[in-house]
């Protein structure tokens, strides 16, 4: 009995075994052939779905690109920001509309490394192209500007102008001299950390205020000829933006001056002069030093600090003082523009510019086909500005500038240059809110520099520093460090993904035009 039970018992353990062992080897080779007896759901949701026949050679990175990117079509980020955040595709940009946003958010914390996008740059130009006029698109999204940039010349202020620089010219003079019709300065240039150090460590021997503009700005003086553009700390680091201020009633930001500059360098860009900061003596340095209509603007609050309020349209009254603390100030000091009469600067208006007015909206943000407009119009019917506009949409909308009215360049270099960045004041005022109205320019035209698209995969990926990392690090030298609340930092990198989501995006979608037929070469 007790042996026998025992045996009925072995058998059906042997049995079970049998059968467990069957199943594996059945599922294992079900896989391996892909029998299609699983069905989806063993595959795990991450896995690759890989096409059945992929031809070898050119063909195979040009089906890895389309797999990769076809997957992500169904991605709730990437529909979210078609269709809801271009004003191109559907509806005109709701600012109320956070939703947009929080969807984003939720979106994004699988890490996703864009290898369609990485991909999609390592195909050759003319499968880049075949793959455009598969989806009806008449302009390419990346345009390649490496080879470009080898070719084009690059002349500089002192040759345009045969002026000779002399060894013994200020630091300033010498900055001065070598900007150049494509860039303010060269890469790891050391007259920039000449510029800043000395803006940090001159004797401040005048200060007077800067007319033109809102709010108020003065002029410093220092030895040599060295002049700075001088922004005012209003506030600590954690101050937002208050949420009844319109963009262009925002108060200035100094640290967000120091800031963009730090971004511009960092993304490549090197549109924006170099900005430093610095605490001042506000009794030696200021009332000692500022004359006139300024001067009498200076007065001794009831705390026994010194203030002063200058004069301007906003924000330049006693109740909007800018007091010592007890007796230091701090602000930015961007190094001044040439003059006028060296270099004038030529004023555009931005043709995404906001409407400035509390209730009027801009026609861009009504007219879905606004971009085909504005690409026929000189001078971004030509050579590079266009593509410049692009990258100030991605700068501004990475530090949140939604105050870029106008820009400016340089006359003597004509139209074939780059667009300055000035004027960041206005930045980094929202750390947790992400304004994709920013990027409209960028997400309507379905534009960018392969460089800027490189630059922004780099910090997304890496190697290297993610872009947070990479701004704490170059502003940490700075001598009012931290310059940046951390909650900014954390939105730079929220951020730099939002924008490759969008360029995912126009990589899927066809383009609105009356003349399919043409497509523009890369
Ligand atoms: N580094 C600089 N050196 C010399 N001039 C400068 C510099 N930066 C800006 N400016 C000039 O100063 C003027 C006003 O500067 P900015 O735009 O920063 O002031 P603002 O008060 O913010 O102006 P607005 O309120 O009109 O936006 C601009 O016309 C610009 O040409
Ligand atoms: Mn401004």
């Amino acid at each position: 009995m007790f042996r026998g039970g025992l045996k009925l018992r072995e058998r059906l353990v042997l049995c079970v075994s049998v059968i467990t062992v069957l199943f594996t080897l059945l599922l294992v080779m079900d896989i391996q052939m892909d029998l299609g007896m699983t069905k989806k759901h063993l595959v795990p949701s991450h896995g690759r779905v890989i096409a059945p026949v992929q031809k070898e050679g050119l063909e195979s990175a040009y089906n890895s690109f389309r797999n990769r990117l076809l997957q992500k079509t169904h991605s709730g980020l990437s529909t979210n920001v078609s269709k809801e955040s271009l004003p191109s595709e559907t509806a005109p940009l709701d600012p109320k509309n956070t939703n947009q946003i929080n969807v984003v958010h939720e979106a994004t914390k699988e890490m996703d490394n864009f290898e369609d996008l990485v991909d999609y740059l390592d195909l050759e130009s003319h499968e880049r192209k075949k793959f455009r006029v598969d989806l009806f698109r008449v302009h390419p999204v990346v345009v390649d500007d490496a080879n470009e940039k080898k070719r084009r010349p690059n002349p500089s202020i002192s040759e345009i102008k045969k002026i000779n620089v002399e060894s013994n010219a200020t630091t300033l003079e010498k900055f001065h001299m070598q900007i150049s019709k494509h860039e303010l300065y060269p890469e790891g240039s050391a007259l920039v950390d000449e510029l800043l150090r000395l803006m940090q460590t001159e004797p401040i021997l005048h200060v007077a205020q800067k007319t033109g503009g809102t709010q108020l700005k003065l002029i410093i003086d220092y030895p040599n000829e060295l002049q700075a553009l001088f922004k005012p700390m209003r506030f600590p680091r954690e101050q937002q933006t208050l949420p009844n201020h319109f963009y262009f009633t925002d108060y200035e930001r100094h640290n967000a001056e120091i800031a963009a500059f730090h971004l511009d360098r960092l993304l490549g860009f090197r549109r924006a002069m170099p900005v430093t900061g610095r605490l001042l003596n506000m009794t030696t340095e200021l009332y000692q030093r500022a004359e006139g209509d300024l001067l009498s603007t200076f007065f001794v609050s009831p705390s026994d600090n010194l203030c002063f309020h200058g004069k301007c349209s906003y924000y330049c009254d006693t109740s909007h003082a800018i007091c010592g603390n007890p007796d230091k100030l701090e602000g930015s000091f961007a190094a001044f523009l040439p003059s006028g009469k060296l270099a004038p600067t030529k004023v555009w208006r931005h043709p995404w510019r906001r409407s400035y007015h509390k209730r009027r909206k801009a026609q861009w943000e009504t007219d879905p086909n606004y971009c085909q407009l504005v690409r026929d119009i000189p001078p971004y019917d030509e050579h590079r500005r266009l593509y410049d506009l692009m990258d100030m949409s991605v700068f501004d909308f990475l530090i949140g500038n939604m105050d870029r009215h106008h820009y400016e360049t340089f006359k003597l270099f004509g139209n074939d240059t780059f667009t300055l960045h000035l004027d960041h004041g206005r930045g980094f005022g929202k750390p947790f809110h992400d304004e994709i109205s920013i990027l409209a320019p960028l997400l309507q035209c379905c534009l960018i520099r392969r460089s800027t698209l490189e630059t922004l995969i780099r910090f997304h990926n890496g190697p290297g520093l993610k872009l947070s990392e990479a701004m704490r690090e170059s502003m940490s030298r700075d001598p009012v460090a931290p310059i940046l609340w951390e909650p900014h930092l954390v939105a730079l990198d929220r951020r730099v993904e939002i924008v490759l989501k969008g360029i995912r995006d126009c990589l899927q979608k066809s383009e609105p035009s009356e003349d399919s037929n043409k497509i523009e070469d890369v």
